[in-house]
């Protein structure tokens, strides 16, 4: 999206531990694209990629609520490695950076409280226990702190933290293992949450479109926008997580089975502690790794929405993705995997 809507660009860099072949096709314009593979946990190597960048967009992370990773490596990446980011720009002069956050900064708290239709001011105790949340909160306290730090050559650092709330899209993780779990079961799924319980969901194209403008508009609005946060937002509808994925799944061939929960919640919180309990005996052998455990189940279980304009009025963003647009694109996605799967 920067090579097509960003047209002072010269060049991209993009840096991350895993490149893909894909980033072979960005280099076919006018613009120069770098591909540096490198560890953001690796002050050196951020260091080093960051040298001579006039703004940087940190999205890095390791997203993973499902114990695929140790906390500490969480935080190692999502805390140290962002340190090493801003330590990087202070250090090479660059002065402005842009944050992937995320909605779990503020919530769901571990008190299970709702956030309905919430916006950047609405007063939410923060609590959190999980090492994803926890991670994030950190890194975005460690961003906003860094704006009006003294970079080399002596002008102030400008940041902004950006949170989606859950996103969806072309190439969605859990999205892809609802899909394929679906297909194990006969192509059903199985209510396990009411349908009263909102979720906050954004299309990565809009996420996308609000980092390029962030990056864009940081330099001329520092006074406005240094130090601030902006949830991502879009006009996609406010449901269940699993009515809202159902919007992608059941033009693919699902059905959600259940206008109500199958299990009671008393019996979904021991499966859920079960899971947890068989991931760590199943450790030594392998990754047992279900999308049902403790902290899933609390937050799917939790109404978390925005309702918010402050990136409209802050640097005039509007959604480029409609809700149409948003969900025929997700399902295109989803049926080139059916094609794949079958
Ligand atoms: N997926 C969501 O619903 C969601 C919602 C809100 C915020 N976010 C945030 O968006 C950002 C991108 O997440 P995503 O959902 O696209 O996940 P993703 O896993 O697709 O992207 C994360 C990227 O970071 C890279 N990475 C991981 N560890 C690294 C390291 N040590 N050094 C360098 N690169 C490393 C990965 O290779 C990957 O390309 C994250 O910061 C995440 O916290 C995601
Ligand atoms: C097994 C059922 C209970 C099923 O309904 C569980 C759904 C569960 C896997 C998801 C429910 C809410 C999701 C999270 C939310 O969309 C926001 C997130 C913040 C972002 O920074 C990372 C992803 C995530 C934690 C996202 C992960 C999946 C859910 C927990």
């Amino acid at each position: 999206m920067l090579l097509q809507q960003e047209p002072q660009l010269r060049e991209l860099r993009i840096f991350d531990l895993h490149l893909g072949p894909w980033l072979e096709e960005l280099k076919t314009g006018p613009v120069q694209v770098t591909a540096i593979q490198g560890d953001v946990t690796q002050a050196h190597e951020v260091a080093a990629a960051v040298a001579g960048a006039h703004v940087v967009i940190h999205t890095a992370g390791l997203v993973d609520v499902f114990g695929k990773t140790s906390p500490e490596t969480i935080h190692e990446v999502n805390v140290q490695g962002t340190r090493n980011v801003i330590e990087a720009c202070v250090q090479t002069g660059t002065r402005f950076l842009v944050y992937t956050s995320s909605m779990e900064v503020v919530g769901p708290n571990i008190k299970g409280q709702p956030f309905y239709r919430g916006n950047e001011n609405t007063p939410y105790e923060a609590v959190h226990r999980h090492p994803y949340p926890c991670s994030k909160a950190l890194a975005e306290q460690l961003v906003l702190e860094a704006n009006g730090r003294k970079v080399l050559g002596g002008l102030p650092l400008v940041t902004c933290a950006l949170r989606p709330t859950g996103i969806y899209g072309e190439g969605h993780q859990i999205m892809r293992d609802f899909y394929h779990q679906g297909l194990r079961l006969g192509g059903r799924l199985f209510r396990a949450i009411p349908a009263s319980v909102e979720h906050g969901r954004v299309y990565v194209g809009n996420v996308a479109w609000m980092h390029v403008l962030v990056a864009r508009e940081l330099e001329h609005r520092a006074a406005l926008m240094g130090g601030q946060v902006y949830f991502c937002y879009d006009n996609s509808p406010y449901k269940s997580y699993e009515d809202f994925n159902m919007e992608f799944l059941g033009p693919c061939g699902l059905r959600l089975v259940g206008t109500r929960p199958l299990l009671p919640y008393w019996l979904l919180v021991f499966l859920a502690a079960l899971n947890v309990l068989l991931q760590w005996l199943l450790r030594p052998l392998l990754l047992y790794a279900p999308l049902l455990n403790p902290y899933t189940l609390a937050m799917a279980n939790t109404t978390f929405t925005v309702s918010t304009d402050k990136a409209r009025r802050h640097f005039g963003y509007e959604p480029p993705f409609s809700w149409e647009e948003s969900r025929t694109r997700t399902i295109r996605w989803v049926q080139a995997m059916e094609g794949s799967a079958q």
